[in-house]
This record gives C-alpha cells, sequence and structure tokens, in this order.
C-alpha cells in the first residue's frame, strides 16, 4: 500500500454520543502527523453525493462536548447497491482519498468492507453506536452516555410507580442486542429484564412478577429490549401482564430517540478520542479492513470480519447478578 496523506471521515448509522469526540480526534491524529484530512457530511449518502470538505485542527473546536455528529449520519440504501458504492469509490478518488475511516455501527462496517474488497480501498472502522453490538471491543462509543440517560430516566420512572404503586414496562434501544436492556437494568434495580438473546418466557415471567408480590413488592420496574423474545410488542406485554397479574395496575413508557442524544459521557470522550487516534496510526502502519477497539483497557486492531461476527461475549454472569439482586 503507498503511502497515505490523504483521509476521509464520515460517521453512518443511528447516531451516538461521543462521535464528535471521535471525529475531534481522527481530524487533530491527521493534523499531528500532517496528512490531510476530509470530513464527509451524511455518511455513505455524502460519499456518493460528492459532499465532502477539508478539515484542520480548528473546523473540530468546541465540539468535543456535544451529543450527535456535525457531520450529520444517514442510513443509505444507494451504498448497499454495488451501483452506489462505485459511485462513492469514484468520488474517493477524484478527491485523491486514499483512505477511509469509518464511524459506525454493524451495518457501516459490512458497507465499509465491501467498498474496501471492491475497489481494494483501505478502510478503517471506529465502533460508534449505543447499542454496543459490536465483537471484539468491550464498549462502543456512545454506550455509555446511553446507559446512563436509561437509568437516569428509570430512576424518574420508579418514583411515579411507587407513589401509585404500579407495575411498568419500560422499552430500551436495542435491536438484536440486550446490553442496554441488562445494564441499565441492574443499575437500576429493575425487578425483571427481557432481552433478545434469551426467552424467559412470557408465563415465567407473570410467576415471578406475582412471587415477588407476595415478598411484599408494592411497585415493579420490567425493562424491555426493543428486540425482546417474547413475540409481543409492549403495548401488547403490558395489556396480557395486567390480565394476568392481579391487583396491579400496569403503565407503559417507551424511551426512544432520548436514549441517543445528550453530551457524552467522559468515558465516551476518552474512548472516542483514543479509536479516533488509533484508527489514523493504524492506516498510516499500512493497514486496512480492521476496527480499532478497545479490551481490556487496551486499544486493539481486529480484522473487521471478526468485529461482524458473532459475539463471544456472553451475558449469563449478568443475568445471574440480576436475579440475584432482584429479589
Ligand atoms: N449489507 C450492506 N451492504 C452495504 N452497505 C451496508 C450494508 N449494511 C449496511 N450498510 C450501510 O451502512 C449504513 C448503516 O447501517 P445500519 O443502518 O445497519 O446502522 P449501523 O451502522 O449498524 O448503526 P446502528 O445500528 O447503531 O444504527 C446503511 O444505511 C448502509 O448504507
Ligand atoms: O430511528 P432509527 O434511526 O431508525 O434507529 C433506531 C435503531 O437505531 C439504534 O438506536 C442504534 O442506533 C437501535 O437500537 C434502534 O433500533
Ligand atoms: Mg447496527
Amino acid at each position: 500500500m503507498e503511502k497515505v496523506k490523504n483521509i476521509a471521515v464520515l460517521t453512518s448509522g443511528g447516531d451516538a454520543p461521543g462521535m464528535n469526540a471521535a471525529i475531534r480526534a481522527v481530524v487533530r491524529a491527521c493534523s499531528y502527523y500532517e496528512v490531510e484530512c476530509f470530513g464527509v457530511y451524511k455518511g455513505y449518502e455524502g460519499l456518493i453525493h460528492n459532499e465532502m470538505e477539508k478539515l484542520n485542527a480548528r473546523s473540530v473546536r468546541n465540539i468535543i462536548n456535544k451529543g450527535g455528529t456535525f457531520l450529520k449520519s444517514a442510513r443509505s440504501n444507494d451504498f448497499r447497491t454495488e451501483e452506489g458504492r462505485k459511485k462513492a469509490h469514484d468520488n474517493l478518488i477524484k478527491n485523491s482519498i486514499d483512505a477511509l475511516i469509518v464511524i459506525g455501527g454493524d451495518g457501516s462496517f459490512t458497507g465499509a468492507l465491501k467498498l474496501s474488497e471492491e475497489f481494494n480501498f483501505p478502510v478503517v472502522g471506529i465502533p460508534g453506536t449505543i447499542d454496543n453490538d459490536i465483537n471484539g471491543t468491550d464498549y462502543t462509543i456512545g454506550y455509555d452516555t446511553a446507559l446512563n440517560t436509561v437509568v437516569e430516566a428509570i430512576d424518574k420512572i420508579r418514583d411515579t410507580a411507587s407513589s401509585h404503586n404500579r407495575l411498568f414496562l419500560i422499552e430500551v434501544m436495542g435491536r438484536d442486542a440486550g446490553d442496554i436492556a441488562l445494564n441499565a437494568g441492574i443499575g437500576a434495580g429493575a425487578e425483571e429484564i427481557l432481552i433478545p438473546e434469551e426467552d424467559m418466557g412470557i408465563d415465567r415471567l407473570i410467576e415471578s412478577l406475582r412471587k415477588s408480590k407476595k415478598t411484599g413488592k408494592t411497585s415493579s420496574i420490567i425493562v424491555v429490549a426493543e428486540g425482546d423474545k417474547s413475540g409481543k410488542n409492549i403495548f401488547e406485554l403490558g395489556e396480557y401482564v395486567e390480565e394476568n397479574l392481579e391487583d396491579y395496575e400496569v403503565r407503559v413508557s417507551v424511551l426512544g430517540h432520548i436514549q441517543r442524544g445528550g453530551a457524552p459521557s467522559c468515558y465516551d470522550r476518552v474512548l472516542a478520542s483514543k479509536l479516533g487516534v488509533g484508527a489514523v496510526e493504524t492506516l498510516l502502519e499500512g493497514k486496512s479492513q480492521v476496527m480499532i477497539g478497545i479490551v481490556h483497557k487496551q486499544v486493539t486492531i481486529v480484522p473487521l470480519t471478526t468485529a461482524l461476527g458473532k459475539r463471544t461475549h456472553k451475558h449469563d454472569r449478568l443475568i445471574k447478578v440480576a436475579d440475584i439482586t432482584s429479589v
């Protein structure tokens, strides 16, 4: 691979708090290592439509503390097609860009890998998603902030649940991953947690709630991940619980997109800074088709194919902790 002189960076998929901090770190690492940096707007959509501009160290001032992504993000259907990726590649070449950093989730990495394989173009991924659903990294950028947002929201709901002796079902994000539900659920002291990776069974849920009522509980919080396996949406689940559990008034709360916003936590800012610098250094070392992640506090480099593979990370221990601590 020839020496990298011009690097482009984009954010893609659902935005996540800390994406700005990651862009800032990429831009400033480029400045440190004296390579040009281009910011691409609106993820792969912007690449297809040639929406990019040169960034310098001053372009990214005062953004480390801001949620969202100033480069904007998008879900691009066109990039899923070979034709779309060809347009994107043509624009990279037209702007003399010789490597691309993609900050995003699993879908964004899948797209990056395809682009790289089809055109032999160097890419490095930085995991940026609140879902924490990427293999080969302990944390993704935005996850810690989202957890804190969820815990704060559940704490507030607990106040009203307790005042009215009610049972609340609270839906959190996570189509395929229970990380937010499980960790925020434990952190907020939820009685039950439903996640996509584990089918608890509705009858066991009712039984368990009935038991805890008998032990003197007067209100309950059930955290439900979007992709839970009950086969019912959260409102249907709420109705089912109300019909099958005596003496409880049930309410449903969907936390929604507040989980994606807000100022990044210090953890996410530092993580984003480490991974942003690591991504530029990795490209300058001539590596490609890899993700920069964090494992046991160490920045690590793993193939994108590994990042996209089945997660080795298991929830078993946390599920047990949740069971023991929620009685
Ligand atoms: N199979 C694929 N082939 C090509 N491009 C893809 C593919 N999957 C996803 N992409 C591209 O990546 C973009 C982002 O993917 P996706 O919407 O799955 O979000 P993500 O990166 O997984 O983030 P999050 O899950 O946090 O929202 C898609 O809009 C699309 O442009
Ligand atoms: O509203 P959107 O952008 O389609 O995204 C919703 C999805 O994105 C995620 O928040 C990840 O960013 C998922 O947990 C959620 O299912
Ligand atoms: Mg995803």
